[in-house]
This record gives structure tokens, C-alpha cells and sequence, in this order.
């Protein structure tokens, strides 16, 4: 199972270019699409999902070309709007099985297939509950489930956490793992920390063009040496934040413990933490550092 996307520029008009030259090779495993609004994920993930036609280059799935002929995918895709809706007045096994009709699955194998996803996802005891009654947090599951109907070979998911309490997420988390031996799954999140016992490899998009594709190891441990741990004083603060990407703060008795990421030691008291994915997320996709000596002395 191979999808590579080659070349894929997508413009929605001749000011507005959403991705730019993008490359990406794409294996079975969890995926992690990461990068701030309007980096272009929203875009990148329609166009995978065949509802959008790119401006410029190939989709390549195990080597065909579903630009010039989509329904090569969209027998094997499984798909999770971010703005998913499902009919109010349906229960989830009813649009469960409108879903399995649409995707030419045989009613018999259908229903069972849907009764072990509502159970794998928790909804076992709303199987004939309006969705309009739903929670948001249980509507969510039931898009996720029916993006899983049919064993799509590629799973593409926007936003699946939304919503979700942290229970539902470690839930979510262990499905997908369960999942992800045969599949490409594709997930876009904000929540990084999703990812991070999960997803074998971290696509990071900024500005539309790919900034990082690798292993998550690889994206951690990339940010050695660019971790750091630095008490400073409230009256400090404000120009550590100013001048430094902060990815944590914890306020303690004799000031306030930050986690700054910088290439050097942002002074001679900070102390080399161990990175996170969210620290490389923040790192890769951070605004420009002050140089360092521009610092206030009494920081150094
Ligand atoms: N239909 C459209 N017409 C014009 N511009 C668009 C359209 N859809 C998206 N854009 C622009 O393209 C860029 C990428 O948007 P996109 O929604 O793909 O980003 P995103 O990473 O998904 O953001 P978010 O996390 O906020 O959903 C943004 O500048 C956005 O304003």
C-alpha cells in the first residue's frame, strides 16, 4: 500500500496559493498532519480525499493517478469531515446502515460491522437514539465509525478528537492503533499530544509547504539540545515570553518555571530538558527568536 503525492500546488485564486510544491511519500501507520490555522491542512486533506482537484501534480496511489481517475480511492477511503453532520433524526445504526449502502456493502455483513464499531466506540447503549439528541462528543464518534465502515485501506481523518473527553480520546487512540497495522490512516489535529504514542510518522505544514516529514522519534529528538527548563521572576516574564517560543509554564514559590525552546541556552542558568512533539510542533512552526544578545543582563 502506497499513496505519494507528487508536486501538488493548489491555488484558489491567483493571490491565494493554499500549498505549494508538496511531497509526501505515505505507508501504512498512523500519520500525524500537523500545523497551524491556514497552514493548509484542511486543503491538503480534501484534495486527499478526492473532493477537491488540485491546481498542479499527482496522487499516486500504488501508482495510478486518482486526479484523472478518483473512484480508484474512494473504494478504499474512509473519511472524517472536520464539520461532519449526520441526518438528526437518524439513530447511529440507521445512518450506519445508509452509510454501508452507500459504500455498496451487503446488508448482512453490514449490520454486524456497524454493531462492533458502536461498541468499539462506546455507543452501544444509543443505537436507536436520535444523533440529533447526541452529545458533541458522541456525534464525533459516530462520524468516526462510519469513516470506518468498508475497512478503508487509507483513513483520512479531520480534527477526529474534537469534542471528545479525555476517556473517549485514549479510547479513540487504542482503536485506531488496532487499526493501523494494514492501513494508511491520516490525521489532522491541533491536539498534539494525540499523536504522541501513536503516530509513526509527523507531516508538519506551515504557509502550505511541508516543513518536517519523518518518524515522530525523529521530529523529538531533532529538538536536543533546544529544550529548556528557566525559573524567572514574574517581573522577567514578560520579556522571556517576548523573546522566546514558551511551551509550558508553571508557576512555583520563587517564580516561574518556563520551557523555552531555543537553539542555545537562553541564559547560564537554564537547564536542557527532554522534548516533546509539542515542543518540536511549536519549534518548527515558531516565530523568529530575538538574538540572544539582545537579552537583558540580568537574564544572562
Ligand atoms: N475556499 C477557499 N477559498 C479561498 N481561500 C481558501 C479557501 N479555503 C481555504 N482557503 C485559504 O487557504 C489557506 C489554507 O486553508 P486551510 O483551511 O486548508 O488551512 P488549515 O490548515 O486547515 O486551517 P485550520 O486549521 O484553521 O482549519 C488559508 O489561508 C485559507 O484562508
Amino acid at each position: 500500500m502506497d499513496f505519494r503525492i507528487e508536486h501538488l500546488t493548489h491555488r484558489y485564486s491567483k493571490e491565494k496559493t493554499a500549498l505549494q510544491d508538496v511531497n509526501l511519500q505515505l505507508q501504512p501507520g498512523i500519520i500525524g498532519l500537523l500545523g497551524p490555522n491556514g497552514a493548509g491542512k484542511s486543503s491538503l486533506i480534501r484534495i486527499l480525499a478526492t473532493l477537491t482537484r488540485p491546481t498542479e501534480g499527482k496522487l499516486l496511489w500504488q501508482g495510478q493517478d486518482i486526479t484523472r481517475n478518483p473512484q480508484i480511492l474512494r473504494s478504499r477511503l474512509g473519511y472524517l469531515p472536520q464539520d461532519f453532520n449526520a441526518y438528526p433524526n437518524l439513530s447511529p445504526l440507521e445512518f450506519l446502515d445508509y452509510v454501508s449502502a452507500l459504500k455498496n456493502i451487503p446488508a448482512a455483513k453490514a449490520r454486524k460491522r456497524s454493531l462492533e464499531l458502536l461498541e468499539a466506540l462506546n455507543l452501544s447503549s444509543a443505537l436507536h437514539r436520535p444523533i440529533g439528541d447526541f452529545s458533541g462528543g458522541m456525534r464525533q464518534r459516530v462520524g468516526i465509525a462510519q469513516a470506518l465502515l468498508g475497512d478503508p485501506e487509507l483513513l483520512i481523518l479531520d480534527e477526529p478528537t474534537v469534542g471528545l473527553d479525555p476517556e473517549e480520546r485514549v479510547r479513540f487512540r487504542q482503536l485506531l492503533l488496532s487499526l493501523a497495522k494494514d492501513r494508511i490512516i491520516l490525521i489532522s489535529t491541533h491536539i498534539v499530544s494525540d499523536l504522541e504514542s501513536a503516530a509513526r510518522q509527523v507531516v508538519l505544514l506551515s504557509q502550505g509547504q511541508v516543513v518536517f516529514q519523518n518518524e515522530t522519534k525523529t521530529l523529538q529528538d531533532s529538538m536536543k539540545g533546544k529544550v529548556w527548563n528557566l525559573l524567572v521572576s514574574e517581573q522577567d516574564l514578560p520579556e522571556v515570553q517576548s523573546r522566546y517560543t514558551i511551551s509550558a509554564s508553571v508557576q512555583q514559590e520563587d517564580g516561574v518555571l518556563v520551557r523555552v525552546l531555543s537553539q542555545t541556552a537562553p541564559s547560564s542558568k537554564a537547564v536542557a530538558a527532554v522534548p516533546t512533539l509539542e515542543d518540536a510542533y511549536l519549534f518548527y512552526t515558531r516565530k523568529e527568536e530575538v538574538p540572544r544578545a539582545q537579552l537583558a543582563p540580568r537574564l544572562g
